[in-house]
């Protein structure tokens, strides 16, 4: 077939999409008998029923003397009762049948014994610290209903009554095929204008997660006889057909065309950002997803399709997440044409759940490794505003979040070497760090969004760092700033610094292009002031109006040859191979609000800022100093 694009995707609400497709009435997979000591995590087919009681004799539920509670009737403190061994009272042991014709145990601590007799001072009820017959599981009675899955201690009750095979579904089996010319097995170094083929690890994980056995494909080409070809065998030989990419525009999307060709597609484009292109098909009455390429377009059209789909094919119904009443940090505008999945970080911070959106793009995975949650914006709603409140649908257990410290501001390496450090210290405890830039972290403050804020604002009249900040943006609000570490700011260049850059003044040089930080950024500030010290004009140097927002954002614009040079910290030049010339050091705090102070995890993280071993470790870094940190900076009133 000749290379061609097609636009045929239509915008399907996923309501409508959900009953076209399960309007197919895809049946549960057949039964098949497994041993119970394997079929942990498999789902019942039929109901099971006992084959014999637990405990199936009388038995013992105590270590003592088995007896005939009429034997006791009259004993008492002021007149205690002899029995004599092995005629009135038989040693027994927890778990003992009770020998004929006894009905009650005396527990070893409540008799004294004799050379033939045990002696009691107090009569026992009949069946005391007895376990009678079916006390657990009465013959014949249900143990499990059809449709469950099971459990250990739900294997442990079949097997303790009595049944060692149990008629469960066969596992729904889903063929994952990845598709692309330009994929490459993971391990295999990709050359320019390829990528790394891991959907498939993803999309098995969630069938393993879903009950379904993933059965994963070599790669297919492009090429849409070779996908036609694998598509036919996968759904003669599996429940479930996932075809990964090739879903929207492009001349090589094919798998349309194949399903169309081998069966009938029923829905090509659903009203969903990310997972807008998902194709639902049919082959040889075998369902089959057309699974758009991006991860996250991907795991979303896999939550909203195959999920369902495994649990009913396992007869089951889809479990539903726990939700979290959390406040939206940011605004955010969304289409009116789709539903929006939002991953968002969520903190709890003072009394409330804070939700701050992550990255948004398609093609981010990390955003998905780092949620905490899921923020659906409904299709009619044009998108979130600051301050609003949304239910998040939790990717994580609420405790984990009620250990997370929320850091909102300037990114900085050192972070993420605390917040490892965190997490081994403290297991369970970690940093999540949004970065918006240092101004926009002492903002997320004043809104409460955040524990702590990193920042490193230089003050051009005072020559400070931070404090005239917080003074100026948070009057009311006691801030501690604690310092983290001190860095060097500089100017990344090609390493070999083929411009010849030495310093500030080069920038204004016609041969020089510049790529500059954010407004707002620390970064940027301390630009601007050695500009005005030196007194040299924004305008006369190319590309100060280039906006990045990280300092490895810098250091790649200047590593792929788009910018000659850029004011960074040392170690982002060093990740990417650039030379650095050191300009300035300077002063990165964290500005800590007076009720944060009092956090019983952010006290953690400043005890693990202080101790020795993430100074060694910042020390082993090019750039960083490490003689004040864990200094109070400043105590704000
Ligand atoms: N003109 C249009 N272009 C696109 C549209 C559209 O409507 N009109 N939709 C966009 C949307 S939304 C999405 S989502 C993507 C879906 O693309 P495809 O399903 O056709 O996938 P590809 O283009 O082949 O790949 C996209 C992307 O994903 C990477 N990929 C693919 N398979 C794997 C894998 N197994 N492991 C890792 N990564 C994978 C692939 O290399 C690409 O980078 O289309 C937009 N375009
Ligand atoms: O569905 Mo696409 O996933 O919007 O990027």
């Amino acid at each position: 077939m000749k290379e061609k694009r097609r636009r045929y995707l239509h915008n399907t609400s996923i309501e409508d999409a959900l009953n076209l497709f399960f309007q197919k009435g895809w049946q549960e997979t057949a039964g098949e008998t497994v041993e119970v000591t394997a079929a942990v995590g498999r789902v019942t087919a039929q109901a099971v029923f006992a084959k014999i009681s637990s405990p199936h004799y009388h038995a013992a539920a105590m270590d003592g003397v088995a007896v005939r509670s009429q034997d006791t009737v009259g004993a008492a403190e002021t007149a205690p009762k002899r029995l004599r061994l092995n005629e009135q009272a038989f040693p027994v042991d927890t778990g003992n049948a009770l020998p004929a014709g006894c009905d009650a145990v005396i527990m070893a601590e409540d008799i004294t014994e004799f050379a033939e007799e045990v002696e009691i001072t107090a009569s026992v009820a009949p069946w005391q610290h007895v376990r009678p017959i079916g006390e657990d599981i009465v013959a014949t009675e249900m143990l499990l209903p059809a449709g469950h899955r099971l459990s250990g201690v739900d294997a442990g009750a079949l097997l303790a009554g009595g049944i060692t095979q149990v008629e469960v579904r066969k596992q729904p089996k889903v063929t994952v095929i990845p598709t692309g010319n330009e994929l490459v097995t993971p391990g295999t170094p990709p050359g320019p204008g390829q990528i790394i083929e891991y959907n498939s690890t993803v999309f098995s994980a969630l069938v393993s997660e879903w009950g379904g056995e993933p059965l994963r494909h070599d790669i297919v080409r492009d090429n849409f006889d070779q996908i036609l070809e694998a598509v036919a065998n996968a759904a003669q030989n599996s429940d479930v057909v996932l075809i990964n990419a090739g879903s929207s525009a492009g001349r090589r999307d094919y798998t349309a065309d194949v399903v169309a060709q081998l069966g009938e597609v029923l829905v090509h484009g659903v009203a969903v950002r990310p997972g807008k292109p998902v194709i639902l098909g049919v082959v040889e009455k075998t369902p089959v997803i057309g699974v758009p390429g991006y991860p996250v377009s991907a795991v979303v059209a896999l939550e909203i399709f195959l999920k369902p789909l495994l649990y009913r094919l396992q007869g089951l119904a889809e479990p539903a997440r726990p939700t979290l009443r959390s406040v939206f940090s940011r605004q955010v505008t969304s289409p009116l044409s789709a539903e929006e999945w939002v991953r968002v970080k969520v903190g709890r911070v003072g009394e409330r759940y804070v939700a701050t959106p992550l990255s948004r793009g398609s093609g981010v995975i990390t955003s998905l490794v780092r949620a905490d949650g899921i923020v659906r914006i409904p299709q009619q709603k044009e998108g979130l505003v600051a301050g609003e409140e949304v239910d998040v649908e939790l990717l994580r257990a609420p405790d984990h979040i009620d250990r997370t410290v929320v850091c909102i501001g300037s990114h900085d390496l050192t972070l993420d070497i605390l917040g490892d450090l965190l997490s081994r210290t403290y297991p369970g405890h970690t940093l999540s760090s949004a970065h918006v830039g240092s101004t926009g972290g002492i903002m997320a403050l004043r809104r409460k969004e955040a524990h702590l804020a990193g920042v490193h604002l230089l003050h051009e009249e005072t020559g400070q760092y931070n404090i005239p900040f917080l003074k100026q943006f948070l009057p009311d609000v006691p801030v501690t700033l604690v310092t983290l570490v001190e860095r060097e700011q500089g100017l990344m260049v090609p390493a070999g610094n083929p411009k010849g850059i030495a310093d500030i003044e080069d920038l204004t040089r016609p041969d020089v292009s510049f790529v500059n930080r954010q407004r707002g950024a620390g970064t940027r500030l301390l630009l601007d002031a050695r500009l005005k010290e030196k007194g040299i004009s924004a305008e006369a140097i190319s590309g100060y109006d280039r906006e990045e927002y990280t300092h490895l954002s810098v250091a790649a614009a200047v590593a792929a040859g788009s910018a000659d040079t850029g004011l960074g910290v040392a170690a982002a030049a060093k990740s990417l191979g650039l030379d650095f010339i050191p300009l300035a050091k300077e002063r990165y705090d964290l500005a800590i609000p007076q009720a944060s102070l009092q956090d019983e995890n952010v006290i953690k993280l400043l005890e693990v800022a202080r101790s020795t071993e993430f100074k060694q470790t910042v020390d082993g870094l090019d750039g960083y100093h490490t003689d004040k940190t864990g200094e109070i900076a400043y105590q704000g009133e």
